[in-house]
């Protein structure tokens, strides 16, 4: 068998937190870049990813850059942005010949994106999308999610009072629970109200708000309106790299995008462990032509660094998938027409 396509959807390294809550003793001045940008941890993370990548794919991929072997692209944001550049420098370290500058161990890829105003591909939740507002308005509804508003109640008004946010809801929690998680990886004080039971609350209360995104109620039909519409340009890039001779398609296509997008996607495929994707981590999809000619998708997760990925199966199929199934199983969760059917 030989590996013929693989694409990769990976979240961007370490950052600084989106903001902060009104009281946070950390403003943004806080912040070496401020608000929402990666930090060199999470540059260090790029790089390492990277340069599993290269060791995962070094019979695969040509060991020096080829232009015409790899595509990547970037939501339109610093932070995924850099990660893609960080990810690159580890996967193609030049040799002396493409060294640009013998005192400069690094060569320029390019890194692709579209205005964040029309990407309509990486950044989740999709919106505008009138059904899928009306779903997460049904999910509102759900048993699941007004009970555990009620037992979070009280947690909730604490949070509230402590953060000097008018009304944390579970929707709003995850942003609490985000900017103190940054401050405490960057060894910053946290105040005396977060205690490690508070965090692992807060902790839970934010995987609860992913679930809620894409899951929850109508789990087949939010996919169709969310994931499904990134698995379903993943699923034409298979299909094509499938029908083409090798030397004629792409060997790599790297997506450097958010925690959603591949909470969406993996919700979509079913495959989600319901805990939010960690910084770096990589899902991977891997087309092989077996030696009867027929081809097979494999998918792996990388979500932990100086591990090997670990297999991930789409449920009704095995670990080895023939292409076929794997196209008439993930049907039901792409959309015909998203437009249309974001239609009420
Ligand atoms: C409104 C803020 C949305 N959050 C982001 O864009 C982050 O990149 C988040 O998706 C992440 O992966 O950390």
């Amino acid at each position: 068998r030989s590996l013929r396509f693989v694409t990769l959807v990976y979240r961007h390294g370490d950052r600084s937190p989106i903001k902060a809550y009104p009281r946070d003793p950390y403003q943004e001045a806080a912040w070496p870049q401020g608000f929402g940008q990666l930090t060199q941890v999470g540059m260090r993370q790029q790089w390492e990813l990277g340069q599993a990548l290269r060791g995962r794919y070094r019979d695969f991929l040509n060991a020096t850059y080829r232009r015409q072997e790899i595509f990547i692209r970037s939501t339109d944001c610093d932070r995924t942005l850099m990660s893609a550049e960080a990810n690159l420098a580890g996967l193609y370290p030049p040799d002396r010949q493409e060294m640009f500058n013998p005192n400069v161990s690094w060569q320029p890829i390019p890194v692709h994106t579209v205005p964040e105003s029309g990407e309509r591909l990486l950044k989740f939740p999709l919106t505008p999308c009138p059904r899928y507002e009306q779903l997460q308005n049904e999910t509102r509804h759900s048993a699941e999610y007004t009970n555990k508003t009620k037992e979070n109640l009280q947690f909730l008004q604490m949070v509230a009072n402590e953060t000097g946010i008018r009304d944390v809801s579970l929707e709003s929690v995850w942003s609490v629970y985000d900017t103190l998680f940054c401050e405490q990886a960057h060894k910053m004080k946290l105040p005396l109200w977060v205690t490690p039971d508070v965090m692992t609350r807060l902790k839970q209360l934010k995987d609860f708000s992913f679930e809620f995104l894409f899951g929850i109620h109508h789990r087949i039909e939010k996919a169709r309106l969310q994931g499904g519409v990134l698995l379903d340009h993943i699923r034409k890039n298979l299909t094509k790299a499938a029908n083409v001779s090798a030397h004629q398609h792409l060997k790599l296509l790297a997506y450097s995008a958010h925690d959603t997008t591949l909470v969406a996607l993996q919700m979509a495929l079913d495959v989600y462990n319901r805990i939010q994707a960690p910084y770096a981590s990589c899902h991977i999809f891997e087309l092989y032509q077996e030696d009867d000619g027929n081809f097979s998708v494999e998918m792996f997760f990388r979500n932990e660094s100086g591990k090997e990925p670990f297999p991930l199966m789409l449920p009704g199929c095995q670990q080895k998938c023939p292409l076929h199934r794997f196209l008439q199983l993930t049907d039901p969760v792409v959309p015909q027409d998203w437009e249309q059917e974001c239609q009420v």
